[in-house]
């Protein structure tokens, strides 16, 4: 959700069109009164905006934050002619994710939706039913199951080893880690995806890239739906469905590709091992042997499926990696002591492996620690209420959309120790985890709609950091300490260091003394 001063102009210029539309008809409409005086507390609300103008001048988990401060943890707000509850305490988080889940297990239906994938839903944007739940369980059970992101271990270990000797080439001159990062995160993926590298790489992850920035913007048709013809007016239709052509032909020319290789593969012994084991492969086998019992699984499902598996995967990836790369460098001692933890466990053998992540508690804390401070989704994704219900003593009336702020939840000093400090020993003290049910602390969401992919990035984020940390010290491009790096923060649809983060790479020992130079 954009809340830049930026705002203003789209809602002055839908306000005017209101307005014609309304005088035109010569039927006022009047903005709909809330339905009961027990709708939660909220800020005072103008005339057709509501509460939007709250919202102006600071990052949305921030803001909501501070209107928390004022009117208690459970808010209402008014942004244009939508309903908006923003939840700030565990226990009425709990009440949303947990005792009152199936209600709000509901996305909202959003124009993105609609137009993308000719409206074929993928999993974050499914409508809570049939669909949504087969494809859930085939998430647990197959593609993003602990098992099959064991399986993908070589190639995460060969991206970050691309990674490290594409720094490496760039010794003595500053990388911008910030773009470069997502090219390897995001060949990992495209390789658990599709089996192989892409013809086309470029071209999807441009088209990622596009459609990531399409969706991100201030849709203000989606916060005026009564309005429909502002989705053409504000130009956002005709982004959206020229992205999706575009989209679509890259994937339509990938699909038939795998097809094409699977029947010469046809009769031959070994089929390609990668291949075999992709996640287009695995949903193409469902769509063919009609795996889905209650729903259809469409060719269109399964681009949408794809695509959200790089939308949700690979930006929360790179982001959770910057961030705790920005503030391991603040920590001088945290850096020393990640660096001294990989070089006890790999004991002279300086490959660092998928395997050998396991055995270091205290890298798997700093990416703990990171995920609290820097959640990429510090507001999860927004959720709808299915039915009237009430949470606490306040009415929810149906089709509200409900955010947790799981960013406010995770710097409570109610719940946390000095919250604004960088402190991985932290999860050494405490059983809190970021399993879903410990609502202080959910990085990853809880109940129904939490992550699916929560292993998959895992895996990624502390193998990648780890590689970062153990083969190169760091030294800011500007020549500052390091220690000075800011942590200043931009919120699209991620939370994002607001700087890109550029730095000069140093070859530690590790590094040049490694088979990896042989
Ligand atoms: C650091 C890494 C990641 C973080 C912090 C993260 C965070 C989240 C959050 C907060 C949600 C919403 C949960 C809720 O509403 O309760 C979500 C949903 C989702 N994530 Fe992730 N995610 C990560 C990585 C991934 C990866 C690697 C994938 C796929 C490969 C993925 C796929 C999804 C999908 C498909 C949904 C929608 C689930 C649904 O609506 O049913 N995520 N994620």
């Amino acid at each position: 959700m954009e809340t830049s001063s930026s705002l203003f102009l789209p809602i002055i210029i839908a306000f005017f069109l209101f307005l014609v539309k309304a005088l035109l008809s010569k039927n006022l409409t009047r903005t709909r009164k809330p339905s009961s005086d027990d709708l939660p507390p909220g800020p005072w609300k103008l005339p057709f905006i509501g509460s939007l103008h709250h919202l102006v001048g600071g990052n949305s988990h921030r803001r909501f934050r501070q209107l928390a401060e004022t009117h208690g943890p459970i808010l209402h707000l008014k942004l244009g002619e939508v309903d908006l509850v923003v939840v700030s305490s565990p226990e009425l988080a709990r009440e949303v994710a947990k005792t009152r889940d199936l209600c709000f297990a509901a996305r909202p239906q959003l124009t993105a939706g609609n137009i993308l994938f000719n409206g074929h839903h993928g999993i974050a944007t499914a409508p809570h039913g049939h669909y949504w739940s087969e494809i859930r369980k085939l998430c647990a059970t197959e593609l993003l199951s602990a098992k099959r992101v064991k399986s993908f271990a070589p190639i995460r270990e060969e991206e970050a080893q691309n990674l490290i000797m594409a720094i490496l080439r760039k010794t003595g001159s500053p990388v911008n880690l910030s773009e470069m990062l997502p090219y390897y995160t995001n060949a990992a993926t495209v390789r658990a995806a599709f089996g192989r590298e892409m013809e086309e790489k470029e071209r999807f992850l441009a088209m990622m890239k596009e459609m990531m920035r399409v969706c991100s913007g201030f849709a203000l048709v989606d916060l005026f739906p009564s309005l429909s013809f502002l989705g053409a007016a504000t130009g956002l239709r005709r982004r959206m469905k020229k992205v999706w052509k575009e989209m679509d032909e890259v994937l339509e020319k990938v699909l038939g590709e795998e097809g094409d290789r699977r029947r010469e593969a046809a009769g031959e012994e070994d089929i390609d091992e990668g291949v075999e084991n992709s996640l287009v492969r695995i949903l193409k086998r469902v769509k063919e042997n009609g795996e889905f019992v209650k729903a259809t699984l469409t060719r269109d499902n399964i681009k949408a499926i794809i695509v959200d598996m790089f939308a949700g995967g690979t930006d929360t990836t790179t982001i959770t990696i910057i961030w705790a790369l920005t503030e391991v460098l603040r920590h001088p001692k945290i850096m020393h002591k990640v660096q001294e933890e990989i070089s006890k466990v790999l004991k002279g053998n300086d490959i660092i492996k998928d395997h050998d992540i396991q055995k270091m508690p205290y890298l798997k804390n700093v990416v703990k620690e990171t995920l609290r401070m820097h959640p990429p989704g510090p507001l999860l994704l927004p959720r709808v209420c299915r039915e009237t219900t009430r949470i606490s003593k306040y009415v929810i009336p149906v089709g509200t959309r409900v955010i947790i702020n799981a960013w406010a939840l995770a710097t409570d000093p109610k719940s946390w120790d000095d919250p604004e400090s960088f402190r991985p020993e932290r999860f050494e003290e405490s059983e809190v985890d970021f399993k879903g049910t410990d609502f202080e602390y959910i990085p990853f969401g809880a109940g129904r709609r939490m992550c699916p992919g929560m292993l998959f990035g895992l895996a990624g984020i502390e193998l990648w950091l780890g590689h970062l940390l153990y083969y190169f010290d760091w030294k800011i491009a500007d020549g500052r300490n390091p220690v000075e790096l800011d942590v200043e923060e931009e919120f699209g649809l991620t939370l994002n260091r607001k700087k890109d983060l550029c730095l000069i790479a140093v070859p530690r020992a590790t590094l040049l003394e490694s088979p990896l130079m042989q």
